[in-house]
């Protein structure tokens, strides 16, 4: 029986899983990386150490189920969006190290940028706010700041790429130079109308046309491994952003469906149909993928910090051993005793888009414990979380009728009862909480016939857990107010 290999490269590991026709997970492998914070607010990666890591899980994948690249009909990659790699097309070397979503630098740059009048032009073209979260200006910034940088460009021999890019390049053995529908909108240099490079942008940026790879549908073959990664080669058959790859995954194929990611930051996706809709709410219009000769498009509320506020309490407070631990403190107690985690630790992202916020705990009494704070970081993912979905219903103009979750915070079961409680929304659990790289096999596995259809694909999605809303309006709509006080404290510049 063959497989399809899904290479999913996040922001904290590289993971590889193989899935069966079904949908189901026959080998995982997963190495986490280095996080590198050269000043506050900085975030890069180095990488080679990216390109490393995904190589080796996805060997480890094969091997330790005594498997060989013949066993394998295609590879679908999914990748954090966004970071920014340049390098020398001679020699396959990085110029700079990644530069991550996350990363902060240019927000000044951005400030720069909307002073001179340019915000309406962005957000009309790209779909998206003049931030510091895409890739546009970050490529830009390599370009001024690193020595040879520009001549390299000149000379026709430096490469940008998103993760997806790179992968695809080091893959193939510098073969092909491309990217998807989905990778190339989180550009902030990709025309999500005409579908095209936006000249105008890249003339206002000074960024090269020549860097930038072809763009093509998220399902369909980008080439052909080189034969000494897997012994043979095999074909790249999809690539789409990790968000989008989990709402495909999650298979949101109609418009109206959405999705909520709990990741290191957490993604709310709404597939909004062939047209794209602009957002009067600060959210995200962004493309969800490229398949059969057509794009669709999603709205995206993007917030920066979920379940790495949880990692901050493990590895910086050192208040908890493990994530999972916190279930069981913030089931613990009954409330937070009025503490507020506001974890606006590299500003805040969706609805707010505050570059300059800072994190805050608030309501601080001699009574509140780790299980109060524990218990606070949980409630801060699912405020969030209201405060998109919110905007997205104010957007969309209905009410959500579901909301299906993943993501690896998504296990926690206090965090998905709270999510429904305040929400007012029931939240279902798939079978399979691996659906961003399940979206990306899905992808690939269309291009080479391994699925047939969306709704052969449709009928391997199946929940797992459904939690529905507990809580009364009043005690939601209590707690809420608390939340939007807290967030309000954090606005000053
Ligand atoms: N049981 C849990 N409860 C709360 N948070 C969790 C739990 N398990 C994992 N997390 C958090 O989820 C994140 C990891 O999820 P994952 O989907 O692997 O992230 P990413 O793809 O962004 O690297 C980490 O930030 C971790 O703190
Ligand atoms: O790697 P993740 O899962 O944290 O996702 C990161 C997002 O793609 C950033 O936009």
């Amino acid at each position: 029986m063959q497989y399809i290999m899904s290479l999913d490269q996040g922001t904290t590991s590289s993971r590889c899983i193989l899935f069966d026709k079904n949908g189901a997970a026959v080998s995982t492998a997963q190495k986490e990386y280095r996080q590198i914070y050269p000043q506050p607010g900085w975030v890069e990666h180095d990488p080679m150490e990216i390109w490393q890591s995904q190589l080796e899980v996805a060997q480890k994948a094969l091997e330790q189920k005594g498997l060989t690249a013949a066993d394998i009909a295609a590879i679908g990659i999914t990748n954090q969006r966004e970071t920014t790699i340049l390098w020398d097309k001679r020699t396959g070397k990085p110029i700079y190290n990644a530069i991550v979503w996350q990363c902060r630098r240019t927000a000044e740059d951005c400030e720069e940028l909307a002073k001179k009048g340019y915000t309406d032009l962005f957000r009309e073209k790209t779909g998206l706010l003049l931030d510091a979260y895409f890739s546009a200006t970050k490529i830009r910034w390599v370009l001024n700041h690193v020595e040879g940088a520009r001549k390299l460009a000149e000379e026709g021999n430096l490469l940008f790429g998103t993760v997806d890019t790179w992968l695809i390049w080091n893959l193939t053995g510098g073969q092909v130079h491309a990217t998807d529908y989905s990778n190339a909108s989180r550009t902030m240099l990709f025309n999500i109308h005409t579908l095209q490079w936006d000249t105008e942008i890249l003339d206002i940026l000074d960024i090269p046309p020549s860097i930038l790879p072809k763009v093509m549908p998220s399902s369909g073959v980008f080439g052909q491994t080189l034969p000494f990664h897997f012994g043979a080669p095999i074909p790249i058959a999809g690539a789409a952003g990790d968000q989008q790859s989990a709402l495909f995954g999650q298979a949101c194929f109609t418009p109206g469906s959405a999705k909520n990611t709990y990741g290191t930051g957490c993604f709310l996706l709404m597939h909004t149909g062939d047209a794209p809709v602009a957002s009067k709410n600060g959210l995200l219009t962004t493309i969800a993928w490229g398949l059969d000769g057509k794009v669709t498009y999603a709205l995206e509320g993007s917030v920066f910090v979920a379940g790495a506020a949880i990692q901050w309490l493990r590895d910086e407070l050192k208040l908890i051993g493990s994530a999972p631990e916190t279930e069981e403190l913030a089931m613990s107690v009954p409330d937070t005793c009025g503490v507020y985690l506001v974890p606006a630790f590299v500003g805040l992202g969706a609805p707010y888009w505050a570059p300059y916020a800072r994190g805050i705990l608030t309501g601080l009494t001699r009574g509140a414990n780790r299980n109060h704070i524990a218990r606070a970081a949980l409630e801060s993912m699912a405020y969030q979380t209201y405060d998109v979905l919110h905007a997205m219903e104010e957007d969309a103009g209905i009410p959500l009728a579901e909301l299906r979750v993943d993501g690896g915070a998504a296990a926690n079961n206090f965090l998905l009862q709270f999510q429904a409680d305040i929400t007012g929304v029931p939240v279902l659990r798939p079978k399979t909480l691996e659906t961003t790289a399940l979206g990306a096999a899905y992808l690939a596995g269309l291009a080479v016939g391994y699925w047939k259809d969306l709704s052969e694909i449709r009928r391997n999605w199946g929940v797992s857990h459904a939690y529905s809303p507990k809580a009364s309006k009043e005690e939601a709509a209590e707690k809420l107010e608390g939340w939007q006080k807290a967030v309000r404290q954090t606005l000053t510049k």
